[in-house]
């Protein structure tokens, strides 16, 4: 590490006069139609949806932009998850060539009979993707076995290739149509979308909620229960570290600033983020500490969602597609229990006596099943004797004296540290303190290893953890800037946890130690103070912005995302939560943090190693505006007002 110019890009648009009388309402200003009439001029218009793997799952909203003014209304997040009788589409994201095409092939090969609609989307003019998919020398081909008659039986049902390479954020009307398409007169168990390498995996799911708001007919007969993040493990710590744009990268066409414009790190962070599932793929090219890195990143961002480890897409279509797809039920419509025959070992019923299955239980290549069964995987039939599978307790450590698992920890020298898996309290170690790995199911710890493969890395020392900086007033521009200028930037070129470790037990104590060192991530809404409070060219309207921050490796970004909801007040709020108040009832209980300023706030999740959450508070907090900043910023929300007024 070394102090160096952080790669700050920041944009603001100009002053908008519809946006700056819809600010005014709050505590400051009595108005409501106004705000909305004004508002609805105004092109920037946001709704929100709760991001639910956020790292910290405390960011309680996510801004999107929606373009066009008029059409403004809140989206839902009350999608129902559980609904049955449905067409499961699962999102297949990943950054370019991590090896989606070539787990989607693997899905596509089952032998199990599962059919599989595809949707390919690619960013280049040629969408090679579905050419490899809907060739059937590659695949089954369309129909049963495809023109090689070698391959699964199920394989691919079809494949609607999405033209629109600019689709890579949204994906909006044209996923819904080709999904339409794509069920008309086929009778699939799942429909997998193949997004391109530069997708932001949450932003499909953003519009899908949305149109089953809008009762899209496309969404009253699928459900996109799913999203699939791969993960190239070799290249991750390269990945993370460069300074790249996503255009750089891939065959973008030239004016398609979409894919051009996202950075790399960024785009890898919020692909991990919106996952359910991570796969960390190519673990045949990686090194162990590629992998241990890849790993401990990926835990740090996402920490509910499952992980497994592979080479070549190779996992059961269950870890792909998950367990609801219809065909699987019906492939066990003889078992009072679900699990998949394609698996050879997935029953899951300790209870279960049916001997024309196996009972070992689904964990070949997941990160956490090897180790401490999420989503009661673990066995826990008391008499079972099965080794290759955890019988983990419930769970600290094993307290049986005569157990000989290996797969749990039986002896925890913890010492003083804290052995509370749902400890939060980074003032002291979590990191237990054995080879072996954490067996415990329900540790979410990224910083000791939760694979028993190898003994465990210098990570187990580094403490990744996270925090939210919250306070409810703007940043001095001025301050904030100055403090973003001094923040270290990384100059290694892959990011490797054991550096990251050398780093910073040679900066402990010293005086260049900067609290941001360890900082791996970090991402929330930012609140920045006018900084022209009068004349012409004064820039009141940040009063309204949002400003989404988002650092990941080397850049940092501080970008307009949208307005603030204070600043159409609560009134036209509750307009456009018609339908959804648990929402706004939400958004007003845990968002709208002052009386005065509505929603205006910090909200930042910092993620890192060994963080000092003390001196990073510290650091943002000399950045907040004084009192007396505060008095002249809202004096002079107040005379625009009366100017405004005067105006009319
Ligand atoms: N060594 C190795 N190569 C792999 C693995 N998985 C995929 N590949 C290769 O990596 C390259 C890219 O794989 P794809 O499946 O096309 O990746 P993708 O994510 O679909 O790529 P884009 O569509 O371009 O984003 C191909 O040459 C694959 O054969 C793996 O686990 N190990």
């Amino acid at each position: 590490f070394r102090f160096r110019l952080p790669a700050i890009t920041s944009s603001r648009s100009g002053n908008k006069p519809s946006a700056l009388i819809a600010g005014f309402n709050i505590g400051i200003f009595p108005q409501t139609s106004l705000a909305f009439s004004a508002t609805s001029g105004y092109n920037t218009i946001f709704s929100t949806i709760n991001t639910r793997n956020a790292a910290a799952g405390v960011i309680s909203a996510t801004f999107i932009r929606r373009f066009g003014g008029v059409a403004m209304r809140a989206s839902t997040s009350t999608v129902d998850e559980t609904k049955t009788g449905k067409i499961p589409i699962v999102i297949l994201g990943g950054f370019l060539g991590a090896g989606k095409t070539t787990a989607l092939k693997r899905l596509l090969e089952n032998t199990e009979g599962i059919k599989v609609g595809t949707i390919v989307n690619d960013v280049a003019s040629v969408n090679i993707d579905a050419k490899l998919l809907s060739n059937p020398m590659n695949v089954g081909g369309s129909g049963e076995g495809g023109k090689s008659g070698t391959v699964g039986k199920g394989s691919v049902s079809g494949t609607v290739e999405l033209q629109n390479g600019c689709a890579c954020c949204s994906l909006s009307d044209e996923l819904l149509t080709s999904v339409s398409d794509l069920m008309e007169g086929r009778d699939l168990d799942v429909i997998v979308v193949e997004l391109s390498g530069v997708a932001d995996p949450a932003a499909v799911r953003q519009n899908w909620d949305q149109a089953v708001s809008d009762r899209h007919p496309a969404t009253l007969s699928a459900d996109l229960n799913r999203i699939v993040t791969i993960v190239d493990s070799h290249t991750f710590g390269t990945d993370w570290m460069t300074w790249d744009t996503a255009g750089k990268r891939s065959w973008a066409e030239e004016g398609d600033e979409c894919a051009g414009s996202r950075q790399v790190p960024e785009l890898l962070a919020e692909q991990v983020e919106a996952a359910d599932v991570v796969i960390l793929n190519k673990i045949d090219l990686s090194d162990g500490e590629q992998l241990d890195t890849a790993k401990v990143v990926v835990r740090s961002l996402n920490k509910n969602a499952e992980v497994f480890e592979t080479k070549f897409g190779e996992l059961s279509p269950t870890q792909i597609i998950g367990n609801f797809a219809k065909s699987i039920e019906e492939t066990n419509a003889g078992h009072s229990h679900e699990h998949s025959s394609y698996d050879e070992h997935t029953c899951s019923d300790p209870g279960c006596s049916d001997a024309s299955h196996s009972h070992s239980h689904e964990h070949s290549s997941s990160v956490e099943s090897t180790s401490h069964n999420h989503d009661n995987k673990s066995c826990e039939d008391s008499g079972c004797s099965d080794s290759s599978h955890s019988h983990n307790h419930d769970h600290q450590s094993c307290e049986d004296p005569g157990c000989s698992d290996s797969s749990h920890s039986h002896s925890h020298e913890h010492d003083e540290a804290c052995s509370d898996p749902g400890c939060s309290d980074s003032s002291h170690s979590h990191s237990h303190n054995h080879d072996e790995g954490c067996g415990d199911p329900n540790c979410s710890d990224p910083s000791h290893s939760h694979s028993h493969d190898h003994k465990a890395t210098t990570t187990a020392n580094l403490g990744i953890s996270n925090f939210v900086y919250k306070k409810s007033r703007p940043f001095d521009p001025k301050k904030l800037q100055r403090l973003l200028m001094s923040w270290p930037i990384p100059v290694m070129e892959e990011l490797k946890l054991a550096d990251l470790e050398q780093e910073l037990a040679k900066q402990e104590g010293t005086k260049e130690k900067s609290p941001f060192v360890g900082v791996l991530r970090s991402k929330g809404f930012a609140w920045v103070a006018p900084s022209i409070m009068k004349g012409a060219y004064n820039d009141l309207d940040r009063h309204d912005n949002v400003l989404y921050w988002s650092h990941a490796g080397k850049h940092f970004g501080l970008k307009e995302s949208g307005n603030w909801w204070a600043s159409i007040g609560k009134e036209a709020m509750k307009e456009l939560f018609e339908g959804n108040m648990e929402e706004y009832d939400r958004i007003i209980r845990e968002d709208f943090v002052s009386g005065e300023w509505g929603d205006r706030r910090q909200e930042i999740v910092f993620i890192g190693a060994n963080l000092d959450e003390k001196s990073i508070t510290e650091s943002l907090d000399n950045c907040i505006c004084t009192d007396e900043q505060m008095a002249e910023y809202k004096q002079a929300i107040l005379d625009a007002i009366a100017e405004y007024y005067e105006s009319k």
